[in-house]
């Protein structure tokens, strides 16, 4: 036979959907989460003969979620991922693992302790990676979909036989933001790392002058890495979402930068990663994150 390697294995449960109710007072506490698991190993047999011995179920480790939630309660995505790494890294040829969880947010309705209104905002994102006993804790949002009617600018670029685009001193800025960010350590509060990360991004968003996305992904990267120093390093991804400003002259009228074409495709699409200093980014904290 020939000499094939075989590297990369990993196997799990994709989205599980939990919906987990703090009901310790009154006032319920509701964490709605879609869980990824994947565990690496020592599961090679399995694939190359079919041999199962070594191989959790990915049933079984749905099912951890569950009873690990009904143990455990979840405190934060982050908190409960790393209750599953915890348990997981224990168990039987299991030398890596890898989580993620997506978090829907849902708003309180005044009425009473037990009702809620989903939010049409951002979802938030955690990950939390074990390679042997080294821990890695990943967050960060994604769908913030923010828009200023003025105080963007783009001019300047350069313009070659392919360039129509007209330079502009006024358009509207739109986008969505991912933003996934890295913890240096394990002693975070990550509800309140979020909330300032949420507020130093949209606030940056919104204070910025910009002469073009980019400067305001480093504007919105920095603002966060000012917010809370336990984060290493953020990545930050943003789609330019166009609006094109009406032609309204062939109708006999002017538009001074009140009627846009949103227009959904093509959009520009304008990634960074900030750090501090020259602290290194390890890239096994990133494995498997598309961000
Ligand atoms: O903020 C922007 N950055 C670009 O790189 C770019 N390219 C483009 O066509 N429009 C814009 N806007």
């Amino acid at each position: 036979m020939a000499d094939y390697t075989l590297s990369d294995l990993q196997h799990g449960k994709a989205e599980v959907r939990l919906v987990n109710v703090d009901r310790s007072t009154d006032t319920h506490v509701l964490h709605d989460l879609n869980v990824t698991t994947q565990l690496r190993g020592d599961f090679a047999t399995a694939y190359t003969e079919g041999d199962n011995s070594h191989v959790h179920a990915t049933d079984t480790q749905k099912n951890s979620v569950y009873a690990l939630a009904r143990e455990h309660g979840v405190r934060s995505p982050e908190a409960f991922l790393l209750v599953l790494a915890e348990h997981w890294r224990a168990q039987p040829w299991v030398t890596g693992t890898w989580f993620a969880a997506e978090s829907y947010r849902w708003e309180r309705l005044p009425a009473n302790g037990h009702s809620f209104v989903r939010s049409g905002q951002e979802t938030r994102t955690a990950w939390v990676q074990t390679y042997g006993d080294e821990t890695f804790v990943l967050a960060g949002l994604t769908d913030l979909v923010v828009l200023k009617s003025t105080g963007s600018e783009f001019h300047g670029f350069p313009r070659d036989r392919f360039t129509t685009l007209a330079e502009t001193h006024d358009r509207i800025l739109a986008t969505s933001v991912t933003a996934t960010w890295r913890y240096a350590g394990l002693d975070v509060d990550h509800d309140a790392a979020y909330a300032a990360v949420h507020a130093a991004m949209t606030g940056a968003f919104a204070t910025t002058h910009s002469l073009a996305l980019q400067q305001t992904i480093h504007a919105m990267a920095t603002a966060a890495l000012d917010a809370v120093p336990e984060i290493a390093e953020i990545k930050v991804a943003c789609p330019n979402k166009h609006h094109f400003l009406v032609d309204l002259e062939p109708l006999g009228l002017d538009n001074p930068g009140e009627v846009f074409f949103a227009a959904d495709r093509p959009y520009g699409l304008i990634s960074a990663t900030v750090g501090r200093g020259d602290a290194p980014v390890d890239p096994r904290a990133w494995a498997g994150i598309g961000a």
